[in-house]
């Protein structure tokens, strides 16, 4: 084991190399994105229908959504293990079959039980996409591309929920099985990755993990489109021997948390994950419709059409994310998005609290016996009412004055109006008496669709994607897959908690209170990503290991700067004191 330096001014020939095959290889393994944005948006507007079509009730609905991020959480974890065995091409080729027997299963179901297997499969599928497809481009990648090819991956899956959603809108207007169609068309995309992958190469890394040497410089030189890869080929070996000879044996996990650089490097993904997800970003999404309402927005097909603006907006400031992330970094990113996104929260919170201090009264009690039943008689104001699930507000409008206002009690089969009484649909008064439902109407409404624009503004270039951008870098490659299932199995077991608690949490803090929360989960998340997250911009892969070799909370002096690592040994000391890092090189 020899001493080892790497200058990046050799790096010219890595960079020379065409980098069209990887823009190749990034987009057919990013389609795995797509499919992760697809099947996790279009449940939303199919539900709309299938709730009519195959009467389901709040559980089963709340199966069907909950279902797929589950098995996602699952299979993430389990898809290390795979990744590490398999190699990252046949887990993303199993992923993709995996897609495409879940979008069959799904158009052609006969009864619900089917689709809530249907939408476990899909679960399952996503998860492991969700942790393979940012390892195998980030292993493919020059190092000057890296950030942006793997931040294109989260471009895919916030392109899927916008596609999700305009789908949604397309076949809402067809009365019968539209939703077979809205579930079951993401196996185009799958069935397409899958014929891609066959003729893509394998990750040379994991190539020459398992000892496959020749084979990975091939790929290499395939990938680089040049033949001058000899000094990436030996720092990719060099590290991989090292590492053999430092590790212990033992499971991976363990083998991480034994090691210093790995696990400070895991505390920095998983928390970066989790704070993505407790920044609220998919109750925002998911909100966005009642939010729109709130806005004045009454018409449903327009809701959903607006929905699809939302999600575009999503997908556009994600773009803007890809353009930003090899010109400011990783860190300068997520830390500028983070304080965009806590400041509008913050307005979000404003416009709600705003809406509740103006909630207007119950001034209507309809004589209606079915209506004296009912808990929702003991609410005097639309803000109480519209908190407790079995109520909604109706009311008549004039001007912006709101008249006859009553709360009344929701049909359980359809929100979207009441049990009885002039907001059902069986009565002809309801044609000029409004249903809301999850809302109250307000004159603050623009200051919560203003909240939620500049959320998505701030959002989506950085929180939304340098989560995965940056647990496909930070972790040596024996620690890799390991270190990207857990991260990615943090995401999705805080996206399952903060979808289901939302409405409790809003139960008990009302709306605003949650959103304040949210907010200030997300000034926390500015405190963690300050003190632990280096800057990994350009740096080969193998060396960003060494950026945790020292106690987190000290990476910001690096933050800016291209440093030149040498490492070297010293023999008797334990593995992560052997490595010292000296910077000769801060010129950038
Ligand atoms: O990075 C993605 C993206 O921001 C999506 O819009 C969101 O739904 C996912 O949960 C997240 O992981």
């Amino acid at each position: 084991m020899g001493s080892r330096s790497r200058n990046w001014e050799s790096n010219t020939a890595i960079q020379e190399g065409s980098p069209k095959f990887a823009y190749i290889l990034a987009f057919f393994s990013a389609l795995g994105g797509f499919l992760f944005g697809y099947d996790t948006g279009v449940v939303s507007g199919a539900m709309l229908l299938l709730k009519r079509e195959m009467n389901l009730n709040a559980l089963w609905q709340e199966l069907l959504v909950s279902s797929t991020v589950g098995a996602a959480a699952l299979s993430a974890l389990a898809g290390g293990y795979l990744n590490g065995l398999f190699g990252r091409k046949i887990c993303i080729l199993l992923a993709s079959s995996i897609f495409s027997f879940g979008g069959i299963i799904l158009s052609i179901a006969p009864n619900k039980e089917v689709l809530l297997f249907g939408r476990l499969v899909v679960g399952l599928g996503i998860g492991i996409a969700s942790m393979t497809v940012p390892v195998y481009i980030a292993e493919v990648s020059p190092p000057h591309l890296r950030g942006q090819l793997v931040t294109i991956n989260t471009l895919f899956i916030t392109g899927g929920q916008f596609i999700a959603s305009v789908v949604d809108g397309a076949f809402s207007y067809l009365s019968n099985g539209g939703w077979r169609y809205m579930l079951g068309l993401s196996a185009i995309p799958a069935v397409l990755q899958f014929l891609g992958f066959l003729f893509l190469p394998e990750s040379p890394r994991w190539l020459l993990q398992k000892g496959r040497s020749q084979q990975a410089h091939q790929v290499l030189m395939h990938i680089r489109g040049t033949e001058n890869v000899e000094e990436e080929y030996d720092s990719i070996k060099t590290t991989i021997e090292e590492e053999e000879k430092e590790s212990g044996g033992g499971p991976v996990l363990w083998r991480i948390l034994a090691s210093g650089p790995a696990r400070r490097a895991l505390i920095v993904g998983c928390g970066l994950q989790m704070f993505q997800q407790l920044s609220g970003i998919n109750t925002v999404m998911y909100y966005s419709a009642t939010i729109l309402q709130m806005a004045g927005v009454r018409d449903d097909r327009m809701a959903i059409w607006l929905a699809a603006v939302t999600a575009f907006t999503n997908f556009l400031f994600t773009l803007v994310g890809v353009w930003l992330v090899e010109r400011v970094g990783r860190r300068k990113l997520t830390l500028g998005s983070i304080i965009g996104t806590s400041a509008s929260l913050f307005v979000l919170a404003v416009g709600f609290l705003l809406s509740a201090h103006a909630s207007p009264p119950v001034t209507f009690h309809p004589s209606d016996p079915t209506f004296f039943n009912s808990t929702c008689t003991h609410y005097g104001f639309c803000e109480y009412c519209m908190l407790d699930p079995n109520c909604g507000f109706c009311y008549n409008e004039n001007g912006s004055t709101i008249l006859n206002s009553s709360c009344e009690h929701v049909n359980p089969a359809n929100t979207e109006e009441a049990a009885s009484g002039r907001c059902s649909n069986t009565t002809q008064e309801s044609t000029d008496a409004f249903w809301a439902y999850n809302y109250c109407p307000t004159t603050y409404s623009w200051i919560v669709l203003l909240g939620l624009i500049l959320y998505l503004a701030f959002f989506a270039p950085g929180m939304g994607p340098m989560p995965w951008t940056v647990n496909s870098e930070i972790y040596p490659l024996w620690a890799r897959s390991t270190g990207n299932a857990c991260s990615a199995g943090v995401n999705w077991i805080c996206n399952v908690l903060v979808s289901l608690t939302f409405l409790h949490v809003a139960q008990y803090l009302t709306y605003y209170g949650a959103f304040f929360l949210y907010s200030g989960l997300a000034l926390l998340s500015f405190l963690f990503v300050l003190g632990c997250l280096p800057e990994t911009k350009g740096l080969v892969l193998e060396d960003i290991e060494t950026l945790f070799s020292t106690r987190l909370c000290t990476c910001d002096t690096t933050d800016g700067q291209k440093v030149h690592y040498v490492r070297s040994n010293y023999g008797t000391l334990e593995a992560e004191d052997r490595i010292s890092y000296i910077s000769v090189s801060s010129k950038y």
